[in-house]
């Protein structure tokens, strides 16, 4: 299937002579969730910015659902809509007016019946003759999406959708994103929070200093660069690893209480047997054991210190 979003060569360099972005080649599947994960500065939202024709790129091309975003900007940017962090609607208008507006600027016909659709699916509806200045902050954020689904955009792009928002209210929004999905929009969302992406994302693309330096299925991450810990709560404390144990990666942890033993997910054999034998030959006993997988945070953060 053709990608509904594909970014080929992008860079930018800022009138400042920083390098915000450096060759990014990217393709948006179709109906996917896509998380853009990276640090402060990393380029995100150079990124979007430039989709959405915000900013110019220095160089390479964006295409959206087949349209160029330069050469035929009007159509691309009609594909797409834009959620961004901060909510800049006049707080004295109603809800209904304030999507009802952002239809308006995207040159669509009013459509009274699809602005109702995206209020009642955002639960919104109940709201709609409502002031924006009296919405709870949940509710704001609701706006901001049906703004960006006013004009029916194919693409939504959520820059940080969930900051500074509390817990509850954050698996309100994941809530809300899912819907979008399963209603045929392709999402793509840059996050800071690791559990958001854990959560939501199909795909994870990691950008560090401008370069995209991963992108890969969420799951198939997690398999190959996860990796496993063993952890056996000894009998009897150890001072140290005796010798016949030498040949297994372990470490004693809880002042010798605990032996860790590390292995890789996707090796063809754990070798937990072995060590299991080595230890019963050795004479050592645990009482209790359990096992540990390293979370997508762990591998985000040895990725982006580029330890990996
Ligand atoms: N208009 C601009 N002129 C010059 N430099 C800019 C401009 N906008 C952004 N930058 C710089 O480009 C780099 C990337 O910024 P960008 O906002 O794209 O990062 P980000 O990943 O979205 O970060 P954050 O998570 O903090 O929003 C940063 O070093 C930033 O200071």
């Amino acid at each position: 299937m053709q990608p509904i979003l594909s970014i080929r060569h992008l860079s930018k360099t800022y009138a400042s002579g920083l390098t915000a972005l450096k060759d990014i080649t990217l393709d948006i599947r179709r109906g996917e969730i896509f998380a853009l994960l990276g640090p402060n500065g990393a380029g995100k939202t150079t990124l979007i910015s430039i989709v959405c024709g915000i900013v110019n790129p220095s160089s390479g091309t964006v295409t959206a659902d087949g349209h160029d975003i330069a050469r035929d900007y009007r159509a691309a940017r009609a594909d797409i809509g834009l959620v961004p962090q901060e909510l800049t609607t006049d707080a004295f208008e109603t809800v209904w007016a304030t999507v009802s507006f952002s239809r308006g600027l995207f040159g669509k016909r009013p459509n009274p019946a699809h602005i109702e659709k995206v209020l009642r699916d955002l639960s919104l509806w109940e709201k709609k003759d409502a002031k924006i200045m009296t919405l709870s902050g949940g509710m704001k954020r609701r706006v901001l999406i049906a703004k960006a689904l006013s004009h029916e955009p194919r693409i939504l792009f959520l820059d940080e959708p969930t900051a500074g928002v509390d817990v509850e209210l954050r698996r309100d929004m994941w809530g809300v994103v899912r819907a979008l999905r399963e209603s045929g929009v392709t999402i793509i969302l840059t996050t800071h929070y690791i559990e958001e992406a854990e959560e939501m994302a199909d795909r994870i693309g990691v950008i560090r200093k401008g370069e995209l330096i991963l992108v890969e299925e969420k799951h198939e991450l997690m398999r190959k660069l996860g990796r496993k810990q063993l952890t056996l709560h000894l009998a009897a404390p150890l001072a140290a690893i005796p010798p016949g144990l030498a040949a297994h990666r372990l470490e004693l942890a809880a002042g010798g209480a605990e032996l860790v033993y590390s292995y890789d997910t996707s090796a063809a054999e754990t070798g937990i047997p072995a060590l299991l034998q080595d230890l019963a030959a050795a004479g050592i006993a645990f009482r209790d054991l359990h096992t540990e997988q390293s979370s997508l945070e762990d591998i985000f953060v040895s990725l982006v210190r580029g330890t990996r």
